[in-house]
């Protein structure tokens, strides 16, 4: 499953291959260029000084400008390429870790992963455009400034080896150490950000049940962890970082001191002296840079695992073939639904079938199954056994947006986007189309209400906040649903904040549907809901109690109801 998802990560990576492989010469010269400041020491020293010349002075100090100006015009390129390889990688995966992410909520086998998903997308950006990788790139050529060093003498090459040796042994031992730390405090500081948006989101309900000293408490606790976590891993990669950075000037003094031990025993010039020194600070910045900036490449590593894990349990969608505009046959046979994340069936082997131009009511009592129906015939959870066929072809054998196009669907929990009212109606689209825009809020008898908003159409909502009130939003849900001309619709409780006039309406947008030709099922509880189905599905606990035409089921109902009275009072029971 992992090398799956890696298979794909290492894809899009190859994508910007050539541009690596431009970061990696452009690298080469800068690290050459840097040999710039040792060669300029070591000529000033032993050359200008010895000579007193001025005009070679100037000569050299022209020409050191002209390298380090080179060197710096590299320098800036390689990071503006290399912020575009992350940008690259990020907008070619985006659409396909978020596609992921959404998937996985439907799912009853979801990854863990797929909760991090863009977040560990952004990690793994932030370390390709980070100055930890570009020290990557600058690793290699370390040998070339510890070469420089073995030339001017073996005893000074020698100490940069131990000393180099040393600090790859800190920088591993970091690794080890740091590696929970860092996990914890990114786990810890996720969580707390998740249960802030999530007060924030009902902050409504928060205010009016008195909940902003509980939820402040909770908050604050996990925010607490996550700054405890975060403390524990900066003061551990901290540790390092400041073990690291004396140990490199101390070594740096050394290679001077052993260096001026060589002068006084005329092995060295004094210009190698200090040019040693220089090279050896060159050669060990990159394993600097690396532990310091070990928690950008700890969490960059840690996203790029946790996204190939969330890509190789969840497939890209596969291309399907585009089936004709369905006839409204609808066929359930055998459904039975897990929840997703859960282990037990909510639908249970339920079996039906349903012509065009039918309504079919679905009543049971709190928690008999009726939003898990909406959700399987409207092909957001796939059942874990049997089938749901329309016109023929398996809920899944259409692509997941067409199928959204014939299968309208109204929420029991209605949510709009931020967005105009014709954006929310057109289900966001990019290009909204007025005509069916207006059409769909005509049938769903909410075109007048609309109209008498301040700027009607063009009025704007929120997701969590709004001026609109429950029944505006269920008319303008139903609206939603019925864009595109759908051949089924999936009410679920869809008069539940409506008045009278919003359930004839209602009754009245039904009407039309069947004459149309069109199916629709009304998840209901109140008797209103159902006045216009032709057939009735009572669901008890999860499974089919009955099925048929409306009065049919009804007066078999009431005769069990009587019946069951009728016992009850022979045997004495309560009344
Ligand atoms: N998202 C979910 N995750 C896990 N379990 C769920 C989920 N949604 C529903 N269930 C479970 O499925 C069962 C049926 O719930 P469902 O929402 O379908 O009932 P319902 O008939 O629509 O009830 P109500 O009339 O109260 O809306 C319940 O036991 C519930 O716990």
């Amino acid at each position: 499953m992992k090398q799956k998802g890696e298979a794909e990560l290492v894809d899009a990576r190859k994508e910007s291959r050539q541009l690596y492989w431009m970061v990696g010469i452009f690298s080469f010269f800068v690290n050459l260029l840097m040999l710039t400041g040792p060669l300029y020491m070591l000529n000033v020293y032993d050359r200008v000084l010895s000579s007193r010349s001025f005009e070679t002075l100037i000569a050299l100090s022209v020409l050191v400008a002209f390298l380090y100006s080179i060197m710096g015009i590299l320098d800036y390129v390689r990071g503006r390429v290399m912020g575009r390889v992350g940008a690259r990688f990020q907008a070619r995966l985006d659409r396909r870790v978020f596609g992921a992410v959404l998937r996985a909520t439907t799912l009853n086998r979801a990854p863990r992963e797929a909760a991090t998903g863009l977040r560990d997308l952004e990690a793994v950006q932030r370390l390709i455009t980070s100055p930890a990788l570009m020290a990557l790139f600058d690793l290699p050529w370390a040998p070339l400034f510890f070469w420089g060093i073995f030339i001017f003498h073996p005893l000074m090459g020698l100490l940069a080896i131990v000393g180099a040796v040393i600090l790859i042994g800190v920088a591993l031992f970091n690794q080890l150490t740091t590696k929970k730390p860092l996990e914890e405090a990114n786990a810890a500081s996720f969580a707390s950000e998740q249960m802030g948006s999530q007060i924030r989101g009902e902050s409504e309900m928060v205010h009016s049940l008195g909940m902003r000293g509980a939820a402040f408490d909770r908050w604050q606790i996990a925010r607490g962890k996550s700054l405890d976590a975060t403390i524990g891993a900066a003061d551990a990669s901290g540790t390092f970082t400041a073990m690291t950075k004396s140990f490199r000037l101390f070594l740096q003094s050394a290679m001077l001191g052993l260096g001026a031990y060589l002068v006084l025993m005329n092995e060295l010039s004094p210009g190698a002296m200090i040019a040693g020194s220089i090279l050896l600070g060159r050669g060990l910045a990159p394993i600097e840079l690396l532990v310091g900036q070990w928690a950008v490449f700890q969490k960059g590593r840690e996203g790029w695992r946790r996204l190939a894990v969330l890509l190789g349990t969840i497939p890209e969608d596969e291309q399907r073939m585009q089936l004709p505009k369905p006839k409204a046959r609808l066929l359930a046979d055998q459904v039975t639904v897990v929840p997703p994340g859960e282990k037990q069936a909510s639908l249970r082997l339920i079996s039906f079938e349903v012509k065009p131009g039918q309504a079919v009511g679905v009543i049971g009592t709190s928690g008999a199954g009726k939003s898990t129906l909406a959700r399987v015939l409207t092909g957001v959870w796939q059942p874990a056994g049997g089938k749901i066929r329309l016109d023929g072809a398996a809920l899944d054998q259409y692509d997941p947006d067409v199928l959204g196009q014939h299968i309208g669907y109204l929420p029991q929990r209605v949510q709009l986007f931020d967005g105009t009212i014709k954006e929310n109606i057109a289900r966001m689209s990019m290009q909204p189309d007025d005509a069916e825009v207006v059409k769909a809020a005509r049938k769903a008898a909410a075109h007048e209400m609309i109209l008498k908003l301040p700027d009607g159409y063009d009025t704007r909502v929120s997701a969590n906040t709004g001026r609109l009130s429950g029944g505006q939003i269920q008319r303008i849900g139903l609206a939603r649903a019925m864009y595109g001309d759908p051949v089924v619709l999936v009410l679920d409780e869809p008069n539940s904040n409506l008045d009278n006039d919003g359930s004839s309406a209602l009754n009245q947008a039904i009407k039309t549907l069947k004459s149309e030709g069109k199916i629709v099922f009304i998840m209901a509880h109140r008797p209103a809901a159902i006045q216009e189905c032709d057939m009735l599905l009572v669901i008890e606990a999860g499974a089919r109690r009955a099925f048929g035409p409306k009065d049919e089921v009804l007066s078999e109902m009431v005769k069990n109801h009587n019946e069951i009275k009728r016992s009850a009072g022979k045997t004495g029971g309560v009344s």
